[in-house]
């Protein structure tokens, strides 16, 4: 059997994922070539809540299955970076203000209407994973956030050219989860190369990003196909 990957070789392994990330998602491209609907976008904004209300959930579940205090004093940041430290705070109510600023009223995109069974499968499974598995395979799952500044700042800026109806509150969001995903993506790398040492976590490492990347490509398919129906 092979031995243990270098701390280079896991890191590039990692990184190499990047090619199923969602930004490579047919939807996603539409979306920056200017190509979606008011209908679209409201749609991915909507079905795109389920997602980060399972992120606080998520972090909780990476918090309660850690043994090492000094992982659960860092990462504890991510659920204050979306619950915010008091009510009317966070990344969730500025992810509702994106919505208002695309035309959904907080009404309906919290009571979840236009969530699509395929977006709840997904990001459920998610969730899952991350409340049954060794928490470095949840960490190595968040690795996705190594490829996602470039994405977003890609999507803001193709808001900004190319759909002028979106009210400019909405990137609020985006501005402040760029340099936080810089952050807390590096943080993530270095986790998971510090405790994946043998070669059996690191390949439990790599099938974690991998199946991240399903999550998140499967959410897209779900948004892309209500569209095309
Ligand atoms: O807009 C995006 O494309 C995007 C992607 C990702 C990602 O790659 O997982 C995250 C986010 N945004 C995001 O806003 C966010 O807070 C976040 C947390 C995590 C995570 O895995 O812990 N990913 C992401």
């Amino acid at each position: 059997m092979a031995g243990p990957l270098s701390r280079a070789e896991l890191s590039d392994a990692l990184l190499r994922l990047e090619k199923r990330y969602w930004a490579h998602h047919p939807f996603h491209l539409r979306l920056h070539e200017g190509g979606c609907s008011p209908a679209d976008l409201r749609r991915w904004v909507a079905n795109r809540w389920y997602y980060q209300k399972c992120l606080p959930q998520k972090n909780a579940a990476i918090i309660a299955a850690c043994p090492l205090p000094e992982v659960r004093r860092v990462w504890v940041d991510r659920i204050v970076f979306h619950d915010g430290a008091n009510p009317g705070e966070g990344g969730m109510e500025q992810w509702l203000s994106l919505a208002e600023a695309v035309g959904l009223s907080r009404a309906e995109v919290l009571d979840e209407r236009h969530v699509l069974p395929g977006v709840r499968f997904a990001v459920d499974g998610y969730l899952h994973f991350c409340r049954t598995k060794p928490w470095i395979e949840s960490v190595a799952a968040a690795c996705t956030e190594l490829f996602s500044p470039g994405h977003m700042t890609d999507r803001v800026n193709a808001w900004r050219e190319r759909y002028d109806w979106i009210r400019p509150e909405g990137f609020a969001y985006f501005d402040r989860r760029i340099p936080a995903a810089r952050e807390d993506s590096a943080l993530t790398l270095r986790l998971v190369l510090d405790h994946c040492v043998t070669a059996d976590q690191q390949e439990a490492a790599i099938r974690a990003l991998n199946f991240k990347c399903d999550v998140l490509w499967a959410v897209l398919d779900a948004v892309d196909y209500a569209g095309a129906s």
